[in-house]
């Protein structure tokens, strides 16, 4: 009798809070249970199949309860940059939510990915722009030592033979010696390309978020012998060996005035700091975090982003054709592309941004936090909540894209063949690499490493199913679920042109 009236009293009480909660934030979204929220509710490997769903029931920003957090839901580009691009909310929306990596891994949020917003965010973030800017993108003898890595993929796949492989390794491989070269400055061995993968592997094991969401609530977990405490045992050992060589090993080496790479650059604005009396320097921790960034928002990404292009290429002859046509015409057949070409290139830019809708492969962004209360769209959203950008559901949109799981690059260009201007509806639809004040630092880079591998590899091969026949769906619905989708292992052969 006792436990029927405390049940009673329990559902009653869980109905009050509910409409309690549901007034004072009154976002729609789907129905709570008492403690877990919506938790039970959600595919938690496919979060975004789960957010699509119920945004397509309760609209552009949806409050799905997680645990005792707020999370909300922004599901529509024009929200997305209202939210955090826009003046009067993006101050308050750029900030990251706590989280166990932040904490445990990267050292209390010492980093830029994880960095709670503010004035050491903001010039911590400029450095590694900058950094990037200088390293990644314009400097020559990054790029000639970039054209130079191209240069080992393409002889290791004509070493091949026109056999059929796989694609994983070699790009793995390939993307882990830029990130070095990055880095350090030059190319780094077998070894040390495996210390920072298995770092990055550690990483995105402990990032799922079911693993994140449990490692945060019951961090005493870390410690002990189940699968998620292994998971930070193998992550902070990853972590160890890979600061080891990168960062103590380097700075044994370093001399004042000489840059080596991204490393050398941050330690001589160290001592500059010291040296010029500011007392906000840039901390050991701080590097080191830097370095970690690099690694888990640069590796995976591009290299997924290139797997999914060529298996969507594999799908689309047709396209490659036409790129290959646009490469003969700007570039010719004796010397390599180079960044310069793209401005000349409509198609081949068209091409690389319909992938990037059409997969939409880091489907969830990285989630944000709001510093204040706020008002969003008529709903209030609390100080301390999570905000999760859905790009998913924002690049697959109907009302948008007319035929979004169509794989359509014409659709960026206009009627005579030029790509669409910056300002054009669709273009400021496509948020892969997120808007406003936490956009992604490394766009200009990955979009400038894709597009040299791809037309490098289009130049120089023909691209063909493997002998046997098939290779899996490129319906990215069917993609390995995790942060960063990815398609199946594939096969796939390169015959020299
Ligand atoms: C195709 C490849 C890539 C995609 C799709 C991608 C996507 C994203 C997205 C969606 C965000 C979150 C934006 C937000 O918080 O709203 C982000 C943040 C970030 N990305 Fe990328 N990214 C890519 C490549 C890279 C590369 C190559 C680097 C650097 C080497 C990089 C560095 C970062 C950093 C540091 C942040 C955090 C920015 C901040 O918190 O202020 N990314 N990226």
């Amino acid at each position: 009798m006792l436990g029927i009236w405390l049940s009673v009293i329990l559902l009653t009480l869980y109905i009050l809070y509910s409409y309690i909660t549901r007034v004072k934030y009154n976002a729609p979204g789907p129905s709570n249970w008492p403690v877990f929220g919506c938790l039970f509710q959600l595919e938690s490997s496919r979060l975004h199949f789960s957010f699509d769903r119920w945004a397509k029931k309760f609209g552009p920003l949806m409050l799905c309860k997680m645990g005792s957090t707020n999370v909300y839901v922004i599901s529509c580009p024009r929200v997305i940059k209202k939210a955090f691009a826009e003046k009067g909310y993006s101050d308050i929306l750029n900030d990251r939510p706590d989280t166990f990596l932040a904490k445990y891994i990267m050292d209390d949020s010492k980093g830029v990915i994880f960095g709670k917003y503010g004035p050491t965010f903001i010039r911590l973030r400029k450095i590694m722009y900058n950094g990037l800017k200088m390293y990644g993108v314009g400097v020559q003898q990054f790029e000639s030592m970039a054209h130079k890595e191209l240069e080992r993929v393409i002889q290791s796949i004509s070493d091949l033979g026109e056999k059929d492989f796989d694609p994983k390794p070699i790009l793995s491989r390939s993307l882990a010696n830029l990130i070095g070269i990055l880095l350090t400055g030059s190319m780094v061995d077998e070894s040390d390309a495996d210390l920072i993968w298995k770092y990055n592997n550690s990483f995105n094991d402990t990032f799922e978020m079911s693993t994140e969401v449990m490692l945060y609530t019951f961090p005493f977990l870390r410690f002990m012998p189940v699968e998620m405490g292994r998971r930070y045992r193998r992550l902070m050992g990853a972590k160890k060996e890979l600061l080891d060589k990168f960062y103590f090993l380097h700075k044994k080496t370093y001399v004042p005035g000489c840059e080596r790479g991204l490393i050398d650059a941050l330690f001589n604005l160290q001592s500059q700091d010291k040296s010029g009396g500011n007392t906000q320097w840039l901390t050991d921790s701080q590097i080191k975090a830097f370095i970690q960034d690099i690694i888990v928002a640069g590796l995976l990404t591009t290299r997924n982003g290139l797997l999914c292009i060529l298996l969507v290429l594999l799908h689309h002859h047709e396209c490659v054709d036409r790129m290959y046509e646009e490469i003969v015409d700007v570039v010719g057949l004796e010397r390599t592309p180079s960044l310069k070409d793209k401005p000349s290139m409509p198609y081949t830019e068209a091409l690389i941004l319909e992938v990037l809708r059409y997969v939409t492969h880091a489907p969830l962004g990285v989630p944000h936090g709001a510093m204040e209360d706020v008002e969003l769209e008529g709903y209030k959203i609390p100080k301390g909540s999570k905000i999760i950008t859905n790009i998913w559901t924002a690049h697959h949109d109907p009302a948008i894209w007319g035929d979004p799981w169509v794989f359509r690059p014409d659709r960026f260009l206009d009627d005579n063949g030029e790509l669409l201007p910056p300002e054009h509806t669709l273009r400021q639809s496509l948020v892969t690499f997120g808007t406003g004040k936490r956009v992604c630092v490394g766009e200009n880079l990955a979009k400038s490493r894709i597009f040299l591998y791809l037309t490098t590899l289009i130049q120089k091969f023909d691209l063909r199913l493997p002998k046997g026949g098939t290779v899996p769906s490129d319906d990215p619905r069917a993609f390995l679920p995790g942060a960063l989708l990815r398609p199946q292992d594939y096969m796939m052969r390169l015959t020299v042109r």
